[in-house]
């Protein structure tokens, strides 16, 4: 595990505000840059799960991902708070502040310390497709239900992955999406819909940041 200090900046390493019941989407990401991509998963999730907010955790750094390019995450967070125009979503970079540098000390930290909010991880398939490489994916999987969106080019390859074979037995229907932040973990289900061919990486390629 890699030790930081902690990284205080006010507003940006804050939580959200939140009340007990709430059914809450927690969506990490690099966000290097945000994307109609993202936003386009935001707004099927939140409207598929019946979500009552949808948390985007910008990360200070995917452990899997070389961060040496990745700009400062107050400025990931700027960016990301001015594209994202919804009263229900809220941007934070907590995790830095707390110094988790995987998934799973998130999700532990938010289900110990809320555990009557209904929380839901969400991610697009090409992250299915490399889920069985998280630190801790079989916890992660046993702490809280988690929604995959369709990503194009990313279906077959998630749909074969160890992640999805070894939770097959927790697979539900799509249709039943209101109820996954109710279920019990692992939990986990595959949303078909509207798809975008954007990424960040084809946007720090030179693509324009909008197109469907
Ligand atoms: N077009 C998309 N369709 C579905 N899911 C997406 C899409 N773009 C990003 N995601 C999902 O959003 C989350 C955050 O992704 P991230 O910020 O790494 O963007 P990215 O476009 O995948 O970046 P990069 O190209 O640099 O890998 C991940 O769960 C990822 O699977
Ligand atoms: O915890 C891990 O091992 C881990 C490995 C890869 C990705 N993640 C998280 O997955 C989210 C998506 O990352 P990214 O870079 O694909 O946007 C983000 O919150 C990362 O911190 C987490």
């Amino acid at each position: 595990m890699t030790l930081r200090p902690p990284l205080r900046i006010p507003g940006i390493t804050t939580l959200p505000p939140s009340a007990p019941g709430m059914r809450i989407g927690l969506f990490g990401g690099s966000f290097n840059p945000i994307h109609d991509g993202h936003l386009l998963v935001m707004e099927e999730t939140m409207r598929r799960l019946e979500l009552d907010a949808l948390w985007v955790l910008v990360t200070p750094g995917n452990p899997l991902k070389n961060n040496s390019g990745l700009p400062p995450l107050a400025e990931r967070v700027r960016a990301a708070r001015a594209r994202i125009r919804h009263p229900r979503v809220r941007v934070t970079g907590f995790e830095a502040e707390k110094g988790f540098a995987y998934t799973w000390q998130t999700i532990r930290f938010l289900t110990r310390t809320l555990p009557d909010r209904r929380f839901v991880w969400i991610m697009g398939a090409d992250s299915l497709a490399d889920f069985h490489r998280w630190e801790r994916w079989r916890d992660i999987a046993a702490m809280v239900p988690i929604a995959v969106y369709v990503r194009p080019g990313a279906g077959r390859r998630a749909l074969a992955s160890r992640a999805a074979a070894t939770l097959d037995h927790a697979q539900h229907d799509e249709r039943t999406a209101p109820l996954l932040a109710y279920a019990r973990p692992p939990a986990w289900i595959y949303l078909q819909g509207r798809q975008s061919t954007l990424s960040s990486s084809s946007i720090r390629n030179g693509a324009p940041p909008r197109q469907a």
